[in-house]
């Protein structure tokens, strides 16, 4: 058997593609142009092709971009004034903070400092309780993401499936944990102290993986027939493809699992282009909140 191949490329495009759609409908409807505030602080070489596409994508979906670069030694406190600039800015809908910040910025504070109503990225206390009680939030990026394209192979409806989720960030693990629980699956964490984490894995419906280590999850580890979600970007050398050349791998040891899943996320192609989707998703619904405006099905 070979599994169904999750295309999240394709889906996020349609998701960029909707987007887009509620975008005029807002400006024809309401004259509101939403805006997206982006923060880079360094020089992170794969950070600034992160920014880069998020402010093509929110151009090419017709709203507004705001592009702030700092230097790498920034200050905590010049990066926590920005900050308290765009929640003050009525033109800002979306504030965004690329991560990882350099080692001198407290990452916490700066989440904590953004305005609950412009966290796009779902990451401050306020957005993660609410997905802890199962109300409508800003729900970070990956991991609505994941949960978009597990739904999708399963025909738009989880409930009643097992799923396992290896790692626990609060970038990813917990809430696609707390997401896939909201859908009425049967979640279980696992992480570096789970006992026997193979024999847990096999027993998912949904596995998904976040851990951020090259191919750990074996080809053994997939029930037969199960849908895997891989999160993992890792960048391991090729020598195949000539010296001091790489190549993406994800979580997954794909070469093994595809032939036991019955739908898998190719990493990449998979889980990668959902996030950026998922933040246009995401900037237009905090530009309808923030206005009392109901939001588009996104
Ligand atoms: N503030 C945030 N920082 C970071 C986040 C985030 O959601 N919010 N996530 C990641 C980086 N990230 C977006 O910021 C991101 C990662 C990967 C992709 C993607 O499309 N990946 C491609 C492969 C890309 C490549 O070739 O390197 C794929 O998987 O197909 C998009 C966005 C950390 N920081």
């Amino acid at each position: 058997m070979t599994a169904k191949l999750i295309d999240g490329k394709a889906r996020a495009a349609r998701l960029r593609g909707d987007v887009r759609g509620a975008v005029s409908a807002l400006k024809a409807g309401h004259g509101v142009t939403p805006g997206l505030a982006v923060v880079l602080v360094g020089e992170d070489p794969a950070s600034q092709v992160y920014v880069a596409n998020k402010v093509r994508q929110t151009e090419e979906c017709g709203m507004r971009s705001i592009e702030h670069r700092l230097p790498a030694d920034t200050p905590e406190a010049e990066l926590l004034d920005l900050v308290a600039r765009l929640n003050a800015d009525p033109e800002v809908d979306g504030i965004l903070v690329q991560m990882p910040l350099p080692s001198q910025i407290d990452t916490d504070k700066v989440v904590l400092a953004i305005d609950p109503a412009k966290d796009v990225d779902g990451l401050h206390p306020t957005n993660a309780g609410r997905i802890v009680l199962g109300r409508p939030g800003l729900v970070p990026c990956t991991p609505k993401g994941c949960v978009m394209l597990a739904s999708e192979a399963h025909g738009g409806d989880l409930s009643g499936l097992d799923a396992v989720v290896l790692g626990r960030s609060i970038l990813v693990g917990k809430p696609v944990a707390l997401l896939l629980q909201n859908a009425n699956c049967t979640v279980t964490m696992a992480h570096s102290r789970t006992r026997d984490i193979a024999e847990l894995c096999r027993r998912a419906d949904i596995l998904v993986a976040a851990v951020g280590r090259p191919q750990m999850v074996r080809g053994d580890w997939v029930k037969p027939g199960a849908t895997v979600i891989d999160v993992g970007i890792n960048r391991v050398p090729a020598p195949e493809r000539g010296e001091g050349k790489t190549r993406l791998v994800g979580d997954v040891a794909f070469d093994e699992a595809v032939k036991v899943a019955g739908a898998i996320t190719p990493v990449p192609g998979g889980v990668g282009p959902m996030t950026i989707a998922c933040l246009l998703a995401n900037t237009v619904q905090a530009a309808c909140a923030r206005r009392g405006l109901p939001a588009p099905a996104l």
